[in-house]
């Protein structure tokens, strides 16, 4: 999956996955109202809101970008219906051709990370019946319990050909808290950079393995040692625009191949309509303004880049 992605980004010539992080205040009313109508304000009719929400941005931009990053935790807020409304995003999106990340961010002992990984990126086996729950090709999960709750992730994205992001250094303001702390010589997301570059040697696709690591766009002297203690690994770089992550401080975390990342922004692709900067566009055209703000995005990042 990470050589298809890497082709996707090379064929598109952009390096950038659009967040699909849907906020009932990001929806236009006209897609309210009809949701509303059919179902009341309910979470059912959030979750038909933020799907009918998300196919139109994916129609506008799924020839322009390889992927799409669908946030469990803005439909898991909704319930069951909220979870339904992301699996299908996630299936119309692979109808679309996109990669999907379901950034899930999962972390548990052996036994119940065999779980999270079967049901997000595998297959039960249901006496003898396959089922497939979510159809991710990627997911992020957290490292911080070790490499027994990373194995049975490694296991299944063998099987089935999927990938991993495992957070190594978060773009959050407190990301410091832990990650920053001294550990012997190295900060702790360098001791968990050298993991993760350990277990993707093991995991090899081409030229890059199939597990990368989240590294924040708002840390760019971090981005750029973590790319040297990880040459084959992919980043998934999120904290571009919304948490103020620039194009011009990207360039630390690509390779010299022009590869080795792949940009996030979510709230600044998907809520652009509510911009000053794209106040020519209607709100009936928010997706219109989802697409120029993928254009400019990879604009912004070829210049820098
Ligand atoms: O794993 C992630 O995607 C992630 C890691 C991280 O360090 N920081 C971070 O913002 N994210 C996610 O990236 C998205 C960022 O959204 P915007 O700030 O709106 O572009 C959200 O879905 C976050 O959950």
């Amino acid at each position: 999956m990470m050589n298809q992605l890497i082709d996707k980004i090379k064929k598109q010539n952009s390096p950038i996955v659009v967040g699909l992080d849907p906020k009932l205040n990001f929806v236009p009313s006209f897609i309210k109202e009809k949701a509303f109508k059919a179902y009341g304000k309910t979470n059912e009719g959030v979750a038909e809101a933020f799907y009918q929400f998300n196919k139109d941005i994916i129609d506008h931009i799924y020839d322009e970008v390889p992927a799409v990053k669908p946030q469990i935790a803005m439909y898991e807020q909704y319930g069951i219906e909220g979870i339904i409304a992301y699996q299908k995003t996630v299936n119309y999106a692979k109808e679309k051709g996109l990669v999907v990340i379901g950034d899930i961010k999962r972390g548990d002992i052996s036994s119940t990370a065999e779980a999270y990984a079967i049901g997000h990126l595998g297959q039960s086996n249901i006496e003898g019946n396959k089922e497939r729950a979510f159809k991710n090709d990627f997911i992020t999960i957290n490292p911080y319990m070790g490499y027994d709750t990373i194995k049975p992730f490694l296991d299944v994205c063998k099987e089935e050909s999927k990938g991993l992001f495992i957070l190594v250094k978060t773009s959050n303001p407190s990301s410091g808290d832990f990650q920053d702390l001294k550990v012997g010589d190295n900060y702790l997301y360098e001791q968990v950079a050298m993991k993760v570059d350990e277990w993707g040697r093991e995991h090899m696709g081409q030229d890059y393995s199939y597990v990368g690591a989240v590294v924040g766009a708002t840390y760019p002297e971090v981005g750029k040692k973590l790319r040297k203690l990880m040459p084959k690994t992919y980043f998934l770089v999120p904290g571009y625009g919304a948490q103020g992550g620039k194009a011009e401080d990207m360039a630390n975390y690509f390779n010299e191949d022009g590869l080795g990342a792949i940009i996030n922004s979510s709230r600044g692709v998907i809520a652009a309509y509510q911009k000053d900067s794209y106040q020519q566009f209607k709100e009936e055209d928010f997706a219109l303004a989802s697409r120029q703000a993928v254009l400019d995005m990879k604009k912004d990042l070829s210049n820098a880049l």
